[in-house]
């Protein structure tokens, strides 16, 4: 197995591979190029396109943001994130369809070992510096709200249309149709038609 296939696969693997660091920096420059366009500029589409290849139409980042891939994020069409969105995206992240994030959302997927003898920096045979990570998926439903400042950690899927409130960080996997929030995040209520603008 490739260090990527490991990595794409939730195993232990070695960021320090020359196929990861080649793909991590790709990304981290086509990140930079789009946080460097004005809004307006026609440029960001065509930057946009080939950071996150699996893309769906109508898909709008505000910016800046920061991806480590990319290429294992999936977003579906019509989907927004506003001002700072990062994504870790080491393990496949899939964002559904008209899903709304607010400013600072956070997709965190990378783990490090909780033991420090396994989770510090160590040389390898060749003399390279390099440490053990692994990665757990994030799934994001339809037609989600994730308001400002969320932190989703790896391994969580969030079902449709669920609103995640400002500040929430979630740990644990959150079902369809309700607003939840906190650290940690918890299901608060069921969204019905009381919520139904007046
Ligand atoms: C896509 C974009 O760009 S988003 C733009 C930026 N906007 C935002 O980030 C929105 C910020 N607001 C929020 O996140 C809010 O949490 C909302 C809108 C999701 C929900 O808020 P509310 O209308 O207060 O929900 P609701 O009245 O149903 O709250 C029910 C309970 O949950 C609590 N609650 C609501 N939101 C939160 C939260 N983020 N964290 C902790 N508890 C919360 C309420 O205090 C209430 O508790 P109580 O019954 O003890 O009083």
């Amino acid at each position: 197995m490739t260090e990527r296939e490991k990595m794409i696969a939730g195993s232990v693997y070695d960021p320090s591979d020359d196929e990861l660091i080649r793909l991590r920096q790709n990304a981290h420059r086509l990140s930079k190029e789009y946080n460097d366009c004005f809004e307006t500029d026609e440029k960001r589409e065509k930057i946009l396109a080939e950071l996150i290849p699996n893309k769906g139409k109508n898909v709008y980042l505000q910016g800046p943001v920061q991806f480590d891939y990319g290429c294992f994020t999936e977003i579906g069409e019509n989907s927004y994130a506003n001002f700072n969105f990062t994504c870790l995206d080491c393990a496949p992240v899939k964002i559904g369809c008209n899903v709304f994030m607010g400013p600072n959302v956070s997709l965190l997927t990378p783990m490090h070992p909780f033991r420090f003898q396994e989770r510090n920096i160590y040389k390898r045979e060749d003399g390279v510096y390099t440490d053990r990570e692994y990665a757990k998926p994030i799934t994001i439903g339809d037609n989600c709200w994730l308001a400002g400042n969320v932190t989703v950690c790896g391994g969580v899927t969030i079902g449709s249309g669920s609103v995640i409130g400002a500040g929430s960080v979630v740990t644990r996997d959150i079902p369809s149709g309700v607003l939840a929030a906190g650290n940690p995040c918890r299901v608060i209520r069921e969204i019905t038609e009381e919520d139904r603008l007046k």
